[in-house]
């Protein structure tokens, strides 16, 4: 049992809201995938969308990557409003998405992958991706290892470290993470929350998307459960990670 008091996510100040998502709804035709879901995400904060299989989290976090279009509702973004802005356009502004399942370019070394995350930046001096290179080789010392393998041939867990990793280069002001612990072993997930913590103590404001509710509860500063399309539940990590409604519902025998 773990009180509010032995919650792993660190002390900082937050900010003000980063993110701001009112009243959304999207579609995928005729089928509501969300339903007037809002929430925020402190700056410098963890904020985390739990719910089940097919709750909608996929849906939200692609909706503020600019990958699925707004049937209602807005999205801010540093107080301005991002909801009909194009996805390449958002990284420039400093949102970047880690997708679920990896997506990394198979064909490309662990290296070449890291400098495509670096594209669309507007400091493209050697030195500058040299070093922001450097920090994730020193985040995720098994991409060091490999950084001349090609990533279609390593492990399912370091592509998954090469996908945040290829987020990071972007220097984004907000990370999106969609189940970054997906098919992970038990040791890797441990070390992918640790490495999220860090990742956040750096300066970098955090929107996780989880299954892992328990592990996401207690990493992050805020949470919201979605339900079928809807936020159902709001509170700090700490607290929901408590709540035996929220146990028996979404922790299961995953604690
Ligand atoms: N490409 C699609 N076409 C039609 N419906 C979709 C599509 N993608 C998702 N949906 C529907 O939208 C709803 C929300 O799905 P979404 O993938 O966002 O949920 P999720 O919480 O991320 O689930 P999971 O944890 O399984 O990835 C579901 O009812 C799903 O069936």
């Amino acid at each position: 049992m773990t009180s509010p008091e032995t919650s792993t996510a660190p002390e900082r100040t937050l900010g003000e809201p980063l993110l701001v998502v009112e009243g959304l709804c999207v579609n995928y035709g005729r089928i509501e995938a969300i339903r007037n879901v809002g929430f925020q995400v402190p700056e410098r904060g963890i904020a985390t969308l739990i719910g089940a299989n097919g709750a909608g989290k996929t849906t939200t976090l692609k909706t503020i990557s600019g990958l699925r279009p707004v049937r209602a509702g807005r999205i801010l973004f540093e107080g301005e409003d991002i909801t009909k802005v194009p996805s390449h356009k958002l990284v420039q502004r400093g949102i970047c998405q880690s997708p679920e399942g990896r997506g990394v370019f198979p064909g490309m070394t662990v290296e070449e992958n890291l400098d495509m995350g670096a594209y669309s930046r507007k400091d493209r001096r050697t030195g500058a991706i040299r070093e922001d290179r450097d920090r994730v080789f020193t985040l995720f010392p098994r991409l060091l290892e490999r950084r001349s393998q090609f990533a279609g041939t390593m492990s399912g867990g370091e592509q998954q470290m090469l996908a945040i990793g290829r987020a990071l280069m972007s220097r984004p002001k907000l990370i999106l993470l969609d189940e970054p612990s997906m098919g992970l072993a038990p040791k890797l997930i441990q070390q992918i929350f640790t490495i999220i913590r860090e990742i956040n103590a750096q300066g970098t404001t955090v929107l996780l998307v989880e299954q892992n509710a328990m592990q996401a509860l207690r990493t992050a500063d805020v949470a919201y459960v979605l339900e079928t399309g809807e936020v159902v539940r709001e509170g700090t990590g700490a607290a929901l990670a408590e709540d035996d409604s929220i146990k028996a519902a979404y922790l299961g025998g995953d604690v």
